[in-house]
């Protein structure tokens, strides 16, 4: 332990928590951050004289504007938007938009945070950004939907292009949404720029494999952790929370390669089904008719509901896969998960672990492997739409599918090696904190005080 550079990361994050007050989820990706980093200010004393903490934790940018539009009533409604630009130093900003109602400056800002290291990890030329609204689609007609995603990207757009800043989807925001972001954008600004949205329609420059990547290498992150100790995912059991785009398809591979999935849920509860979940089923519910996962009984009936967002924990797994939102899994979750035989854990949501629960984990031996790591595999598929709509071709779903694999192995590979090089053997957390940061570092002191 070196006290005097403990000191001094202590004393940024003061200075973060005093810049940024209320701003939890921001404090708590910080935190989690500046645990890893001790060895390597150690080691690396120009990383503190070139101020690389204090201007990582700094946005470049975060711009907050009004989104005004019109319900099926004729009532006028306003909205919150936000886009933080929070480091360009590897490539344009890249990261999804978020709407939903607990969207803050907190939120975005922790998921633009952690966007930074991830998008470094991907070996990919991006920098890190994020952004959303509060806007709630739940409830909203098509027509509303269209109107609100307009208005959003007619602020929005001014500070967009394909060279700056490429958003994509995230929670409340699929292929609909980003195809109503892309028609406004070209509708404003004219030409023809399809690298400056990714998660596009396959018609219009989207990528084959988008969809599936963020579930699908998260997957395959969880099968280099289960290989590292001679395992796979056959026969295991396993858990999956929410139901949208990234539990979807991490279900769909972990069936593909013979694990049993018994649960998922949404934000009102969770079901649990013995025999193994029926995708199809969850697809029809959640892709198709806009539904509740509670509707899934009724067409299974030796299936079980149960009431609570975070009661999915409880079902006894091998392999757990938290796929939902930032802290649903806490520290008495992860108790009863090791308690229960719990082996591994692929982070696909961004910060779905409490820090609190995240230690346990870890000193219990459990398999970790963090969201930074396990859930890039969404934004590598990103960039790779951005290389293809670069070159006007576009490439199978194999192709894309087997540079997805190779990413995600490289992913596991930098974040164990950083994680030993720095005296953290084993731990994936520090690992990928360490190996995105040397990136971004590195860059930044290249490019001099910006
Ligand atoms: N879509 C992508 O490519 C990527 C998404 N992520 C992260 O994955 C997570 C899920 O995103 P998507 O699947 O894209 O969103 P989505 O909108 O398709 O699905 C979100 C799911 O989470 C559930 N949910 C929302 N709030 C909840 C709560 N409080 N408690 C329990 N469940 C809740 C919803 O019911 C839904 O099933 C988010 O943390 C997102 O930031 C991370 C990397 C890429
Ligand atoms: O595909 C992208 O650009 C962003 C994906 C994303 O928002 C994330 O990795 O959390």
């Amino acid at each position: 332990m070196d006290s005097e550079v403990r000191d001094y990361i202590d004393s940024v994050y003061d200075t973060v928590v005093r810049r940024n007050p209320n701003e939890a989820e921001f404090h708590q990706a910080v935190q989690e951050f500046f645990e890893s980093m001790e060895p390597v200010i150690a080691k690396h004393p120009e990383y503190r004289k070139h101020a690389i903490l204090e201007r990582l934790v700094e946005p470049e940018r975060l711009i907050s504007f009004r989104v005004p539009w019109v319900d099926d009533q004729g009532q006028v409604q306003v909205n919150r938007g936000f886009r933080v630009q929070f480091n360009s130093t590897l490539g344009p900003y890249k990261g999804g938009i978020r709407f939903h109602p607990t969207v803050s400056a907190s939120i975005i800002k922790f998921l633009g945070f952690e966007q930074i290291f991830k998008n470094a990890l991907t070996g990919q030329p991006i920098g890190g950004g994020k952004g959303g609204s509060d806007f709630d689609p739940k409830g909203k007609s098509d027509m509303e939907i269209m109107r609100f995603t307009q208005s959003f990207m007619t602020e929005l757009h001014k500070y967009l292009g394909p060279d700056t800043d490429v958003p994509a989807g995230d929670i409340g925001v699929g292929a609909r949404e980003i195809g109503y972001m892309f028609g406004q954008y070209k509708r404003i600004r004219g030409g023809n720029e399809p690298g400056v949205l990714t998660g596009k329609g396959v018609g219009y420059g989207g990528s084959l494999g988008r969809t599936e990547a963020t579930g699908y290498g998260c997957i395959y992150f969880v099968q280099e952790m289960l290989a590292s100790r001679g395992l796979d995912l056959s026969g295991r059991r396993i858990v999956v929370s929410g139901s949208g785009n990234v539990s979807i398809f991490a279900i769909q591979k972990a069936q593909e390669l013979g694990g049993i999935v018994v649960a998922c849920s949404d934000s009102a509860g969770y079901i649990y089904d013995p025999q193994g979940i029926q995708l199809d089923t969850v697809k029809q519910i959640k892709l198709v008719d806009g539904g509740r996962i509670s509707d899934y009984i009724d067409y299974h009936p030796g299936a079980v509901y149960r009431t609570g967002s975070t009661e999915i924990w409880t079902v006894p797994c091998e392999i757990a896969l938290p796929c939902a939102t930032q802290n649903e899994l806490d520290e008495a979750a992860a108790q009863l998960l090791v308690a229960n035989g719990l082996l591994a854990v692929g982070e696909g949501a961004n910060m779905p672990c409490t820090l609190d629960a995240v230690h346990l984990l870890l000193s219990a031996g459990v398999l970790f492997g963090p969201a930074k790591a396990a859930n890039a595999g969404g934004v590598a598929v990103s960039a790779l739409e951005m290389a293809q709509n670069s070159m006007r071709l576009s490439w199978s779903f194999e192709e894309v599918d087997n540079k997805l694999k190779d990413i995600m192995a490289n992913i596991y590979r930098s974040s164990l090696e950083a994680a030993e090089e720095y005296g953290f053997q084993g731990n994936l957390v520090a690992g990928s904190n360490i190996a995105g940061f040397k990136k971004v570092a590195n860059a930044m002191i290249a490019q001099g005080v910006v």
